[in-house]
């Protein structure tokens, strides 16, 4: 038996259907014209940033919302980057913000930046990606804001595909403050404290330095993979007829792979991710659900 595949991109395509039809019923409700604007700040010229912004502005088009990119050379400074985000944060017309990471390395005169007050500095009303402290902190009480994209384009993914994980074991591998930890909080959560019906599960956090991994991820009924080593997790590591959701977006030899080996995993799994096609798509759709959203909560 072969898994079943979860259609990442089919169920982004939905959801950026549905964020369409709400800003084009928003604007009938104002009786005037409604386009929510969202802005990457792209910092340097990574191939796959780049892959990435181009993918997000064409997205951003179909669903009715504004996509610009503000692009700053890599040897910009931390002041410039931060004057950028200043400006944004002033700009009525921006509803979204997202500084594209990781931020050049060679960056800021050869120090680096400092990302975390790049993202500190952005305003949490316009933080899509969820990554700001209050944005955090919300999150972490069970009341949030903007639920951070790939988390949630995992949880809208469960949701849709009929997939509970209530009272199941979920082990995350990865302990990210961009997807580990955010998913380990939402799928533990109370009913609705995520304001989704996904939750109530029993949440492992696995990492690198994990003792056993192979006993803690075959303990899983639904394993998520979030470390970002090309196909790590392998057919012998996942239980007999678990969930597979592969988080990885890794470039091997021109091709991009998951983190879970596919090939050996779906000859065990009940259910599995592909990559592409599978969370990446889940993201840049909740990215413009949450813009939506942002621009709502800048009207109100
Ligand atoms: N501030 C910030 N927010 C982010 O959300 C963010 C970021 N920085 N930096 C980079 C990562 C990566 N990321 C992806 C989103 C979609 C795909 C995606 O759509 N992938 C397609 C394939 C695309 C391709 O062919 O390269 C797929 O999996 O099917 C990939 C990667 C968002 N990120």
């Amino acid at each position: 038996m072969t898994a079943k595949l979860l259609d990442g991109k089919q169920i982004a395509a939905e959801i950026r259907e549905e964020v369409a039809h709400e800003v084009k019923k928003t604007a009938l409700e104002l009786g005037r014209p409604f386009s929510p604007c969202l802005v990457a700040v792209l910092v340097g010229e990574d191939p796959a940033s780049q892959v990435y912004v181009r993918n997000k502005q064409r997205a951003c088009e179909k669903a009715g919302i504004e996509g610009r990119t503000v692009r700053l050379p890599a040897e910009s400074t931390q002041a410039d980057l931060m004057k950028v985000v200043q400006e944004l944060n002033e700009d009525a017309t921006v509803n979204g913000i997202l500084v594209q990471l990781p931020l050049p390395k060679q960056g800021n005169g050869g120090a680096g930046f400092d990302e975390r007050e790049v993202l500190d500095a952005i305003d949490p009303l316009k933080d899509v990606d969820a990554f700001s402290p209050i944005n955090v902190g919300l999150l972490m009480q069970g009341r949030p804001r903007f639920l951070p994209c790939t988390p949630h384009g995992i949880v809208q993914l469960l949701h849709r595909c009929d997939i509970s994980v209530a009272g199941k074991h979920v082990v995350v591998v990865g302990r990210s403050d961009i997807v580990g930890k955010p998913m380990a909080m939402m799928l533990a959560g109370r009913d609705g404290s995520c304001g989704r019906e996904v939750a109530n599960a029993t949440v492992t956090i696995a990492h690198s330095r994990t003792e056993d991994l192979k006993s803690v991820c075959r303990s899983a009924d639904c394993l998520i993979a979030a470390v970002g080593v090309a196909e790590m997790i392998k057919g012998d590591m996942i239980k007999p007829g678990a969930i597979v959701i592969d988080v990885g977006i890794n470039r091997v030899d021109g091709k991009l792979v998951g983190d879970v080996a596919f090939e050996e995993a779906k000859q065990v799994a009940a259910a599995i991710t592909p990559v592409p096609g599978g969370v990446g798509p889940l993201t840049i759709a909740m990215l413009l659900h949450n813009t939506l959203l942002a621009a709502r909560l800048q009207m109100a």
